[in-house]
């Protein structure tokens, strides 16, 4: 059974789908260019409804120490999620100054791409293995875009790691039988239209994941 991320949430009525169909971490996004971006405050109010056991994720990409320590001083994330070109030097530092756990997204569009998941798989606590973002796109992530889920097969990395990248709930469990993710992160593919969440899509995705 494949966990779930549902990334990139603004609103408590999807929280609350998302929380009762069974998703086991929840993204909020501090990127301001994101369409899906929240403010620190926001994120606190949106969080006071999620049971423990349910993880608390900040998106950040490329923060600066002050960024990140204003807004852990409003927001109770429970993980950090890096989705810019952090260096594993500085996923490294972000672990140390937050004390959180850092889960480091890393882009791919070929085989080339897939040495960094072992270069941060040694300083990371988890990894993301998304789809590269286009040299023009205006989001690092968050771009409905798939890739070749064959590059995965049969491959082992060093933590724990979530599939991403252009999941719907009609593709996610063929994602998971071809990759053997052991769990999945969505932001697009539940959305009607960029930022704007659905409830019923969530919950289809999460029973399809599952
Ligand atoms: O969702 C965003 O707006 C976003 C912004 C900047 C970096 C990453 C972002 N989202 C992450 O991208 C992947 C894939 O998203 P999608 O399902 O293809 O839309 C996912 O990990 C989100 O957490």
């Amino acid at each position: 059974m494949a966990q779930v991320k549902i990334c990139g949430l603004r609103q408590a009525e999807h929280v609350a789908a998302a929380v009762d169909a069974g998703a086991r971490y929840l993204g909020f996004v501090f990127f301001p260019k994101s369409p899906r971006a929240v403010t620190p405050h926001q994120a606190r109010e949106l969080g006071q409804a999620v049971p423990a056991g349910v993880a608390q994720v900040g998106l950040f990409v490329n923060p600066d120490d002050d960024f990140l320590h204003s807004t852990l001083d409003t927001a109770p994330l429970d993980l950090i999620q890096l989705h810019g070109s952090e260096s594993p030097q500085r996923v490294a530092e972000v672990k140390a100054r937050t004390g959180l756990p850092v889960m480091k997204a890393i882009g791919l569009s070929g085989a080339d791409d897939l040495a960094a998941l072992t270069d941060y798989g040694l300083v990371a606590d988890m990894l993301l293995v998304d789809a590269k973002a286009p040299k023009d796109a205006s989001l690092p992530g968050g771009n409905g875009l798939t890739f070749d889920w064959r590059l995965l097969v049969g491959r082992k990395w060093l933590r724990p790691w979530l599939l991403a990248g252009g999941l719907t709930p009609d593709n996610v469990a063929e994602a998971i039988r071809l990759t053997g993710a052991r769990g999945v992160d969505v932001s697009s593919g539940v959305e009607t239209a960029p930022g704007v969440k659905d409830s019923r899509l969530i919950r289809d995705f999460i029973a399809a994941a599952k």
